[in-house]
């Protein structure tokens, strides 16, 4: 049996009756969800038809509302048009390009030790269809291999950490997978390295059979359409429907939301064409980059510059984080005006790269300059 609480216009009292609907397999009854307005015994009578039309109505808007918010996370077309056009120059006012106010950023940094933290789809590789795919350049690989040298230099991603290094494949990088939920120190040659085996954390164990269940069941219920496709980032999952063709999205979204109602411990959420599902525990990327800079010895720290450029909606969290700090800030890289709490913004993951080399140069500059007047 399942239980619906629903609110029906009752056209006899005129009145609005916030009923619980109980439907079994064999009969639906209604019984008074709050306290009943006008209907004795808390019971009202109304057809079956009409409740079935109205279940359809509540659940229905529900579904709408995710699978607009399906299309607005990753726009297939960015339109230009005069008031599209306005939205962005006043965005661009807000949220200005990190190159362009690259001397004012340094400026910023003075005296601080600035740390790095970086998405990877997205901000280091270009979006790609096919996420086994999504490969970062040779260029991208060698100037982040130079920010490390100067700067203690994070990745933080929603994918597993293991898939997200195969990527990268930078043994001196901090990683934080899964949304933050599983951090590993660098394993060799970071001068930033601390401790023995580099730090370890893992904030959401307990979860792991639970996510290895919710997989093989969206694998198995989703095998019907074409293009979903499944990914086990450990800690959590994605439900990637980038491929899938646009029609067949509230459906996918229904099953994906039904498996997830046995399953209350685990929530849903939205990144660029994927559906995420991750422990409810209070951790993600936010957390995730304060666990690091206090694993980097900088808590309490004032002289601490904290960058963080990252595309999607979950970087948000670090975003904040850095503005309530108020410490560093963020970067957003997105072509299109976005509601963000980063200072700034890059359009593409080729603008990131120019802009980590800038900073490579700039502290290459530094140093040499340090050491003539030494
Ligand atoms: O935090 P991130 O590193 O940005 O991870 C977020 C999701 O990234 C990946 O999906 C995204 O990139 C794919 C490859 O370009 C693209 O096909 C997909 O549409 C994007 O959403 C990753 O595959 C997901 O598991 C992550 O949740």
């Amino acid at each position: 049996m399942t239980n619906q609480n629903v609110v029906v216009a009752d056209s006899n009292s005129g009145l609005n009756l916030a009923i619980t609907v109980h439907v079994t397999n064999s009969s639906i009854f209604t019984t008074a969800a709050q306290k009943p307005p006008a209907a004795p015994g808390g019971y009202i009578s109304i057809s079956r038809k009409k409740l079935l039309k109205n279940l359809e109505i509540n659940g229905g808007a529900r579904i709408n509302a995710w699978v607009d918010s399906m299309r607005a996370s990753s726009p297939t077309h960015i339109k230009s048009t005069p008031s599209v056009n306005e939205d962005q120059s006043s965005w661009i006012v807000h949220h200005p390009s990190a190159l362009e106010m690259f001397e004012q950023i340094i400026d910023a940094s003075k005296g601080k030790q600035i740390v790095m933290f970086l998405d990877y789809d997205g901000t280091l590789s270009p979006i790609v269809d096919d996420p086994d795919k999504a490969f970062m350049s040779k260029q991208m690989r060698a100037t982040v291999r130079k920010l490390a040298r100067f700067f203690p230099t994070a990745i933080v991603s929603g994918r597993c950490r293991d898939k997200v290094y195969n990527f990268v494949r930078l043994a001196e990088l901090y990683y934080a997978g899964s949304h933050g939920m599983d951090i590993k120190g660098p394993a060799k040659g970071s001068k930033y390295k601390k401790g023995g085996d580099g730090v370890v954390f893992q904030a959401a164990s307990e979860f792991l059979p639970m996510i290895d269940e919710v997989y093989e069941e969206l694998v198995e219920k989703t095998k019907t359409t074409p293009g979903a496709k499944e990914e086990n980032n450990k800690f959590c999952l994605s439900v990637h429907y980038r491929c899938v063709d646009e029609k067949k999205w509230s459906g996918l979204a229904q099953v994906v939301k039904s498996v997830l109602k046995e399953y209350p411990k685990l929530r849903l959420t939205q990144g660029r064409k994927v559906l995420e599902i991750r422990p409810t525990i209070k951790w993600d990327k936010g957390k995730a980059l304060e666990f690091l800079l206090e694993s980097l010895g900088f808590a309490n720290c004032t002289d601490v510059f904290p960058v963080y450029i990252g595309d999607d909606r979950t970087d948000e969290d670090a975003f904040k984080v850095l503005r309530e700090r108020g410490q560093g800030f963020g970067i957003l890289v997105s072509k299109i005006p976005k509601d963000t709490s980063a200072s700034y913004s890059l359009q593409e993951p080729t603008q990131v790269m120019d802009f980590l080399r800038r900073l490579v140069e700039w502290k290459r500059l530094a140093f040499q300059g340090r050491s003539r007047v030494v």
